[in-house]
């Protein structure tokens, strides 16, 4: 029996309208065996372990030409890492993986991050309610651009939160919040290249071994320097995701106040990498991934014609049943006694982040996420009553009040054990 489902109709405004349950559903009805079209583009998806490691072969998967203009022009960028195959995106990913894979760097980001939460807790008793979401955006930015030797006034942290934020926020959707997104990158990509240029006109100097300083060293695989406006781009690629680890914070906030008894576990390191993990994996943030079919491919039974876009379902993967023993239930114990599998577990990719597209940025997110939940599980605060509903149609999305909490109080033995974390 041929089982294969061609789905002429383009999905694009099934996607948007479904969110988070598009591929999911499209993949339970057409049992993993799918053609479609998405944005006038031939398209299938796939999900699984066997699949990460399908798709992330360049002989089966490229990302040249994959990525929609909106998208390019919100989220990621023009001339990135992101587009690029081969030997030139190895030599991109180099540069990534020596920032994002040192130990030491990513401690530093972690300490500069955890400073900066700590210099702001201190305010929130006299000016609470806050927003955890906007708090955690400012407060990683202010760490990040630290980290990255970009000198930001402190009066001006709170605009380039705001616009790394709006960036992720608006690449999904049309309308406003993507209008947002455009303005928003215009901005930043405009203030780094500036930046670089500056560096490179002698007129200012970026702190010897930063970020910066690294992504203005850096030569492609042809022996260039990158042009001031795709250092930019790039320098984006390390700050926009790391203030996007604010969502992940927002949903450590709702665990929290859904689990409370998880909080005091916080302060085991090893169990607070395992909430880290599940956070990851339970709450909602990239849908997919994709690049196009190399040329005509078999996955299984199925045909690929060259040039198909290839999708990875990772929302769908991190709540495969196969794979997840009650996948819908929050559950930090899963990853206690064992870490997760390399291509089981995909918010962020799958893969060998050193060879393909996975995010090099997974480390950071893991560390920076146990270090700011456990700083959270050790406040005392309410929540007032709010709306803390995730829909799963928005894309990215998040509990819609941002999650508000009072009366925040910071506890002596909390400022003691967190600081310097
Ligand atoms: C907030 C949590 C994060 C999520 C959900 C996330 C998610 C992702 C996803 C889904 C990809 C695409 C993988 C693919 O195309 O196969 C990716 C790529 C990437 N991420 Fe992250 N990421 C996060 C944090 C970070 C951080 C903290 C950094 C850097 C500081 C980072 C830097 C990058 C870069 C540079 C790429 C492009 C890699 C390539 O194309 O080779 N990400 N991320």
């Amino acid at each position: 029996m041929t089982r294969r489902r061609f789905t002429p109709l383009d999905n694009t405004l099934v996607l948007l309208t479904r969110g988070y349950a598009w591929l999911p559903d499209l993949l339970r009805r057409t049992r993993g065996d799918v053609m479609t079209r998405v944005m006038g583009n031939r398209a299938t998806a796939l999900r699984g372990p066997e699949a990460v490691r399908f798709l992330y072969d360049e002989r089966h998967v490229l990302r040249h030409g994959a990525l929609p203009e909106p998208i390019q022009a919100t989220l990621l960028g023009k001339g990135g890492v992101h587009s690029l195959d081969g030997a030139a995106h190895r030599a991109r990913k180099a540069l990534f993986m020596s920032v994002l894979a040192d130990p030491e760097s990513v401690a530093r980001l972690v300490r500069h991050v955890g400073d900066a939460w700590d210099e702001t807790v201190a305010t929130w008793p006299g000016r609470s309610p806050v927003v955890l979401f906007d708090e955690a955006a400012e407060i990683i930015a202010r760490g990040a651009c630290r980290w990255a030797g970009v000198p930001v006034a402190e009066a001006g942290v709170k605009a380039v939160a705001e616009d790394m934020v709006a960036m992720v926020d608006g690449f999904a959707t049309p309308g406003p919040r993507h209008w947002r997104a455009r303005r928003a990158r215009k901005r930043r990509e405009r203030w780094l290249t500036r930046l670089f240029d500056d560096a490179r006109a002698g007129k200012v100097t970026l702190p010897a071994g930063s970020p910066a300083d690294l992504v203005e060293r850096h030569h492609d695989n042809e022996g260039q320097p990158l042009p001031s406006h795709v250092a930019a781009v790039e320098l984006i690629n390390l700050i926009r995701p790391t203030v996007a680890v604010a969502w992940f914070v927002a949903f450590a906030g709702h665990a929290l106040h859904r689990r409370p008894h998880l909080r005091q576990a916080l302060a085991d390191p090893g169990y607070a990498e395992a909430f880290a993990q599940e956070v990851r994996r339970f709450y909602p943030f990239a849908p997919f991934i994709g690049g196009r079919a190399a040329g005509d491919l078999t996955w299984r039974d199925l045909r690929i014609p060259e040039g198909t876009l290839v999708l990875l379902d990772l929302y769908g993967q991190n709540h495969d049943a196969g794979l997840w023993e009650d996948p819908y239930t929050f559950d930090p114990g899963r990853f206690v006694e064992s870490p997760p599998g390399r291509d089981d577990l995909v918010p962020q990719g799958g893969g060998d982040p050193h060879t393909g597209h996975r995010c090099p940025g997974e480390a950071v997110t893991v560390e920076l996420l146990k270090s700011l939940s456990a700083r959270l599980a050790g406040l005392e605060y309410t929540l007032p009553p709010q709306d803390l509903t995730i829909p799963l149609r928005r894309i990215p999305t998040r509990p819609r009040s941002g999650v508000v909490i009072d009366a925040v109080r910071v506890p002596a033995q909390s400022r003691s054990t967190t600081t310097g974390a």
